[in-house]
């Protein structure tokens, strides 16, 4: 349902996680290898024939000159969702500006930068199946429903903390 396609082996550290959310989830996913720079020819046959595969969204992450998400996206008509990868030189910005600055047309949905816009496009990914699928739909709303538990408690945690700290100053 989910492909997740990385420009290099490098990326997984942060693709990782998209693939874990969608694991959660239960939505089916495949990780792949393609570059655009590197592998060309490989890259475009693989988003051509992603919807007559059974592919209904790809997520694509790269780092530095990423043009993955956008080449992808030239020659599909599936939703695809960008990663910027954080790079080393520039802190992820060039990944992010080159995910981010489609020409209009052919749009790529950007994320944030780094593990936080990885969990995120997993995310998205689910929410646009989860308009034809009610069991995504559920997993979502419990996935959301924790969140909002877990952020209950760290406040608690927090004030918790500060009395403690009070108490022994
Ligand atoms: N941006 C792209 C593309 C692409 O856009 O197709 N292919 C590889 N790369 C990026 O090069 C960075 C360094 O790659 P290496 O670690 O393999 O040198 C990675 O973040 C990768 O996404």
């Amino acid at each position: 349902m989910v492909a997740i396609a990385m420009g290099s082996r490098s990326d997984w550290e942060t693709m990782k996680h998209t693939a874990e959310i969608l694991r959660d989830l239960a939505v089916p996913h495949t990780v792949h290898v393609l570059s655009a720079h590197r592998t060309p020819d490989r890259m475009l046959d693989f988003a051509r024939e992603a919807a007559d595969h059974g592919y209904r969204v790809i997520v694509a992450g790269a780092g530095g000159a990423a043009h993955l998400p956008g080449m992808m996206a030239t020659v599909t008509l599936l939703p695809v969702i960008g990663v910027p990868v954080l790079s080393a030189a520039l802190q992820g910005l060039d990944s992010l500006l080159s995910i981010v600055q489609m020409p209009g047309g052919i749009p790529v949905a950007t994320m944030a930068i780094g593990r936080a816009g990885a969990i995120n496009a997993g995310l998205l990914a689910a929410e646009i199946l989860a308009l034809q699928d009610d069991g995504i739909r559920e997993r979502l709303a419990a996935y959301r429903e924790n969140l909002r538990r877990t952020v209950i408690q760290s406040e608690e945690a927090v004030r918790e903390a500060w009395q403690t700290q009070g108490a022994s100053e």
